[in-house]
């Protein structure tokens, strides 16, 4: 598992632990962080691994979950290059790795591959609508090429290649500052501090909890199926009654405030997930006022 320290990968680590599995988490500790995994640390199913995936890795395999990349907007917007680099090197020294030893090889995509989109709800058969010079663009074109890619090793290698089309997700283990839009206006809800909502507040959100996407990579994981498949809660709603909810929830006194707009932020997400139903028979179970 690539990224195994992450939000995201350790609580597949957890899932694939509890199975018995044998893994290996690489993580370079860029988003991750080793308090993630640390509870494994000495399991003898279990190694961790402090390797930057730019560089070429060694190793044995079966399976690959490869989810390494900063995916939170200020992150991955921090360092444009090394997202593209992480994006692309990676996934092609990943893609070599699954070759050379045989592994069948997820990769973890996103829902920006479909950027601002023009159809709603998106399916997995839109092309998408990406600045491709625009702020996002290390990320949406890195996760595009890195799906380019897969199908490219697949076709000339014959690697056994899976697409998960990631739409926001959240849950335990998102960083304090993450800064994507769970993480922050919870944070800002608990302290009493205003909430933060760039522009508007008209655009939208699906979000999804974490136990939800983990369970469809496992479902796609074992599947035989090699297109890419959107992996996401169908349930849309805008930042404004998003940030609204998180205030009542927690009860405070928070203020509402609109800052200035994202450039290019997507103005309306939502998965089609006809194909996750059809091909993993998975949806999302769990709905966001539970959590
Ligand atoms: O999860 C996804 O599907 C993909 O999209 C996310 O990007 P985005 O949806 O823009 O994530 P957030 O930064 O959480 O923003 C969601 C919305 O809330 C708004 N926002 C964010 C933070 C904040 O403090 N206030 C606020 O209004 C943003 O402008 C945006 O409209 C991230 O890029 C990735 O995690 C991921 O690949």
């Amino acid at each position: 598992i690539t990224g195994g320290a992450g939000f995201v990968g350790s609580h597949l680590v957890d899932y694939l632990m509890m199975q018995g599995h044998e893994l290996i988490v690489v993580d370079n500790f860029f988003t991750g962080r080793k308090r993630n995994v640390e509870h494994w640390l000495g399991h003898e199913n279990f190694e961790l691994i402090h390797h930057d995936i730019v560089n070429p890795l060694f190793i044995e395999v079966d399976e690959i979950y490869h989810l390494a990349s900063p995916a939170s907007p200020p992150h991955y917007m921090y360092n444009p290059v090394k997202t593209i680099k992480t994006n692309t090197l990676g996934t092609i020294n990943m893609l070599g790795l699954a070759k050379r030893v045989g592994a069948k090889v997820l990769i973890a995509s996103t829902s920006e591959v479909y950027g601002d989109p023009d159809v709603h709800p998106q399916p997995e058969t839109y092309w998408g609508h990406v600045n491709p010079i625009g702020p996002r663009a290390c990320y949406d074109e890195g996760k595009r090429v890195a799906e380019t890619l897969a199908y490219a090793y697949a076709k000339q290698e014959n690697v056994n290649v899976r697409v998960a089309r990631i739409f926001n997700t959240y849950g335990p283990r998102m960083h304090m500052n993450d800064g994507r839009v769970v993480s922050n206006f919870i944070i800002q809800a608990l302290q009493n501090q205003s909430i933060t909502m760039y522009g508007s507040g008209k655009q939208t959100r699906s979000f999804q909890y974490v136990s939800d996407l983990v369970d469809g990579l496992v479902a796609l994981m074992a599947s035989n199926y090699t297109l890419p498949v959107n992996l996401g809660n169908p349930v849309e709603r805008t930042i404004e009654e998003f940030a609204e909810i998180i205030r009542d929830s927690v009860g405070c006194k928070s203020k509402i405030v609109e800052l200035p707009a994202v450039e290019d932020d997507p103005q309306r997400r939502k998965p089609d997930i006809a194909r996750a139903k059809r091909y993993l028979d998975w949806e999302p179970r769990v709905p966001l006022k539970e959590v």
